[in-house]
């Protein structure tokens, strides 16, 4: 009946409205007792009219049966990964070979951000909805993990806002925060059952699981840092730009992205993101540092070992804390 499917229709957009000011803005909307309501109230109602349930409804996160086995994925654009640094010396270079190309009248601002220990993901929307997710794999081919990544509150299902590209690949990282890790190894315990050794491999376990009730019990979340393949539509001429637009469509940025003026607000944040590690609710292995310009990414370009614009600035390994 045409009123139910308004009903459905308005319920939906509230609920993923909250979704978005609770996952992407990292600033809820409604306390949760009220979110709960409306969900249940979506639900009851589907339940009556399962032929108006729609996959981008915000109830079809989880699905029905496990996989048999994982589809590999073809990445369009290939998924590279970063080279690294281990010292302020190392970054100088970096710095300066990306001067001598550029020459040196040819200032360039820089984006920093921590990185995030998880497990890289690729997500294709086409006409703002999900249409799959994929690991990285060895860059060239991942692997089909749709069922899984559904399954993660923080990756919407359907881009919010208007003005997306037809069809835009969103990359990020899948990590699983500290305390939901802790809790997890606990209730393993209790279980008897094997604890993971860190995050990075919680997290990664979690999304190959050919079963994504499973998935769907594991406290997992995504921070998107960069886009893939682009089909129908522009994006900003920069690389800040370009996340801030995500975080407009629905997807979550980390809080502790800047933009820089020079090698020299590098390592003013290599200090400021090195004292606060402990204290970050997540795992992070080191800084990246991108170039913003989309142009001057342009010519500089690429090497075997990934973008001359970016780099990975390494921290030293955190003394595991025994438990
Ligand atoms: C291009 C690229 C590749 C891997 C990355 C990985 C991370 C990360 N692990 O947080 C962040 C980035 O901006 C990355 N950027």
């Amino acid at each position: 009946p045409a009123a139910i499917s308004q009903q459905l229709d308005e319920l939906r957009a509230v609920i993923n409205q909250h979704n978005y000011r609770y996952y992407a803005m990292d600033d809820p909307s409604v306390p949760d007792a009220e979110y709960d309501r409306l969900m249940r109230q979506l639900q009851a109602i589907e339940a009556d009219y399962p032929e108006a349930v729609n996959p981008e409804s915000p109830t079809q996160r989880v699905g029905a049966e496990p996989l048999e086995g994982f589809q590999q994925i073809q990445h369009e654009v290939p998924m590279l990964s970063l080279d690294n640094v281990f010292n302020s010396e190392e970054l100088l270079d970096f710095d300066r070979r990306i001067t001598e190309r550029l020459g040196s009248d040819t200032p360039f601002r820089l984006v920093c951000e921590p990185k995030l220990d998880g497990a890289a993901v690729s997500l294709l929307y086409r006409h703002g909805k999900l249409e799959r997710g994929a690991t990285r794999g060895d860059g060239a081919v991942g692997e089909d993990i749709t069922h899984n990544v559904r399954t993660i509150k923080s990756i919407p299902l359907r881009l919010m806002g208007e003005g997306y590209p037809d069809v835009i690949e969103v990359r990020g990282e899948i990590y699983m925060p500290k305390k939901g890790f802790d809790e997890l190894n606990e209730r393993a315990r209790a279980n008897d059952e094997k604890t993971f050794v860190n995050p990075r491999n919680a997290a990664a376990g979690s999304l190959r699981m050919l079963d994504a009730r499973i998935t769907a019990e594991r406290p997992l979340e995504m921070c998107c840092y960069s886009v893939g393949l682009v089909e129908g539509g522009d994006l900003p001429a920069g690389h800040y730009a370009i996340l801030e637009q995500l975080q407009q469509w629905g997807f979550r940025i980390n809080s502790e992205m800047r933009v820089v003026d020079n090698v020299q607000g590098c390592l003013e944040y290599h200090d400021y993101l090195l004292a606060k590690r402990s204290s970050l609710p997540y795992d992070i292995d080191g800084i990246v540092y991108k170039v913003d310009d989309l142009e001057l990414q342009q010519e500089l370009g690429f090497t075997a070992k990934g973008p001359r614009w970016a780099i990975a600035h390494k921290f030293p390994a955190e003394e595991e804390i025994t438990k």
